[in-house]
């Protein structure tokens, strides 16, 4: 005999703890299944910790740069033990806990989809009116000669990291490259990052691409863009890694930023007809549906793998479980890099908008050159600018791009006019508070307003 729920939840993340908590609000009975720790990938070798690990980074390279304070000194191990704190100590006894006094049934194990509406986990079996997949990602490794032997470090090493490196090369060229750059580099480390593409952040508009590498090289990481790594070595105290153009960089460790796999191996998927994609994502309809009774939700959906897409996944499709069916809408989510300066981005790129036939207008701006806030915040600001990408009529945005202080924070005023498809007639009658970063959006709309007018 099988226990019985209304919904099981396979993999505790972001995606997961978002559906758990909705679904036992709405007082449906729940198994919640982790093979590892409630908190997913997100709380204890991504987000969190990276995040944690940035700041006083961050903070340092500002006070350096702002008159009247003395240049803070970063403190590796103070700084390593507010990451620790900040990651449980890899301990999520109190998250299980807590599910449990809220009426959860926890099962820790790995769980495998036995047939429709059955879930085994180790031999228990466990059957459901509703099944969710959040089982999250897994680091992607680069087929490279000789990588297995060399001393190479994952998300999970590098954002786990108990000293900091000497030298440390990372191969990849994307979110987890810049931000683990910056807090390595920031601590002490020599860095270089390795792109087989000519530029960084490749998925945003090239002048972002050229600003942060800018920003990068000032703060002494190097770059080796358009390089092919082609085989790893091990020689004892430090690694070795070959490029295509013939030089070889040397370092104590080889840090893989090369994106995320799906972890969807093993769940048994495809005895049950479940449509997974060539890299293992799982195909969903707008409901996060992945076939009768059985949802997705998060990394392992390969639709922009972020925190905030997991949790909003799974409010689609909790929604749809409990009856009241929405639509999931990815066009006005925001991506950002938590570098310093932050990369933040929302919408379609000039790029992505000509690949979908839209004919576009866009607008930059210095934010040095037309703001006072810049002034400000630091002494000699630069490299700091704002761009918008409006359809050919000027009317309404459809992207905007920033690089610049707490643009995480102020990148949601775009989202909000590309989402509610806010005229830029009516945009352009707000007023910023003076002196602020978000003055430079009244300073581009009008620009996306002369150009129409010319
Ligand atoms: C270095 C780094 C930094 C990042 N920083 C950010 C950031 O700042 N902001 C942001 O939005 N995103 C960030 N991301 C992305 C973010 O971590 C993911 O998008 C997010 O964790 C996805 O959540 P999830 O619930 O889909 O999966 P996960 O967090 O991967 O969780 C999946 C869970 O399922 C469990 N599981 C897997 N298989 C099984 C199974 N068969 N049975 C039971 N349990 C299983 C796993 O143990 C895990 O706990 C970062 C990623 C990296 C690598
Ligand atoms: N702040 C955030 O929200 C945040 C931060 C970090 C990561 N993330 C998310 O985590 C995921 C993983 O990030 P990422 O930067 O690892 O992946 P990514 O998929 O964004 O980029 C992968 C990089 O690795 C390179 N690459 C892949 N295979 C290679 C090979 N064989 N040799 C050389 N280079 C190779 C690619 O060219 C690219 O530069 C992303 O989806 C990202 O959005 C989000």
């Amino acid at each position: 005999m099988s226990e019985h729920y209304d919904v099981v939840i396979l993999g505790m993340g972001p995606g997961g703890e978002a559906a758990a908590g909705q679904l036992l609000q709405a007082g449906k009975r729940v198994a919640l299944i982790e093979s590892e720790l409630i908190g997913g990938e997100c709380g204890y070798w991504a987000c969190i910790p990276s995040k944690t690990l940035l700041r006083p980074v961050e903070l340092a390279l500002a006070t350096a740069a702002t008159p009247g304070i003395t240049a803070g000194t970063l403190d590796w191990e103070s700084a390593r033990a507010w990451r620790d704190d900040m990651v449980r100590h890899l301990d999520d006894t109190k998250q299980a806990a807590d599910y449990q006094k809220q009426g959860a049934t926890v099962i820790r194990g790995t769980a495998r989809l036995a047939a429709p509406g059955l879930v085994d986990v180790d031999g228990r079996r466990i059957s459901a009116d509703h099944i969710i997949i959040a089982t999250g990602s897994a680091p992607e490794r680069p087929q490279i000669e000789g990588l297995d032997q060399a001393a190479v470090w994952t998300n999970r090493e590098v954002t786990n990291l108990s000293e900091v490196p000497a030298r440390a090369v990372i191969i990849g060229a994307s979110a987890v490259a810049v931000e683990v750059s910056q807090y390595l580099r920031g601590f002490g480390a020599e860095v270089t990052i390795v792109g087989r593409g000519r530029r960084i952040l490749r998925r945003e508009e090239p002048r972002v691409s050229t600003l942060m590498e800018e920003h990068l090289r000032s703060q002494g990481i190097s770059l080796r863009l358009g390089a092919t790594p082609v085989r790893a070595s091990n020689h004892g105290t430090h690694s070795t890694l070959e490029l295509d153009d013939g030089t070889t960089l040397s370092a104590e460790v080889i840090t893989l930023a090369t994106g995320r796999r799906p972890r969807t191996a093993g769940l048994g998927l495809e005895a049950l007809g479940v449509s997974v994609e060539d890299h293992g994502a799982i195909e969903v309809d707008e409901h996060c549906r992945a076939g009768s009774g059985l949802w997705a939700v998060g990394d392992v959906t390969g639709r922009m793998p972020f925190t905030h897409v997991a949790k909003y996944q799974a409010s689609i499709a909790v929604d749809a479980i409990l009856g009241r069916p929405r639509t999931a809408q990815y066009g006005s989510i925001p991506r950002v890099v938590f570098g310093s300066p932050e990369v933040a981005s929302v919408g379609l790129t000039v790029e992505q908008a000509k690949t979908q036939g839209l004919p576009v207008t866009t607008a930059v701006v210095d934010l040095t050159a037309a703001l006072a806030r810049p002034w400000t915040y630091e002494q000699q600001p630069s490299g700091a600018e704002l761009g918008l990408v409006a359809d050919a009529e000027g009317e309404t945005l459809l992207g905007a791009w920033a690089v610049a202080p707490q643009s995480s924070e102020w990148i949601h005023q775009a989202a909000l006019a590309i989402g509610a498809e806010i005229p830029i007639s009516r945009l352009i009658e707000q007023v910023a508070q003076f002196p602020t970063f978000s003055e430079g959006y009244l300073t581009a709309l009008s620009e996306l307003q002369q150009t129409r007018t010319n």
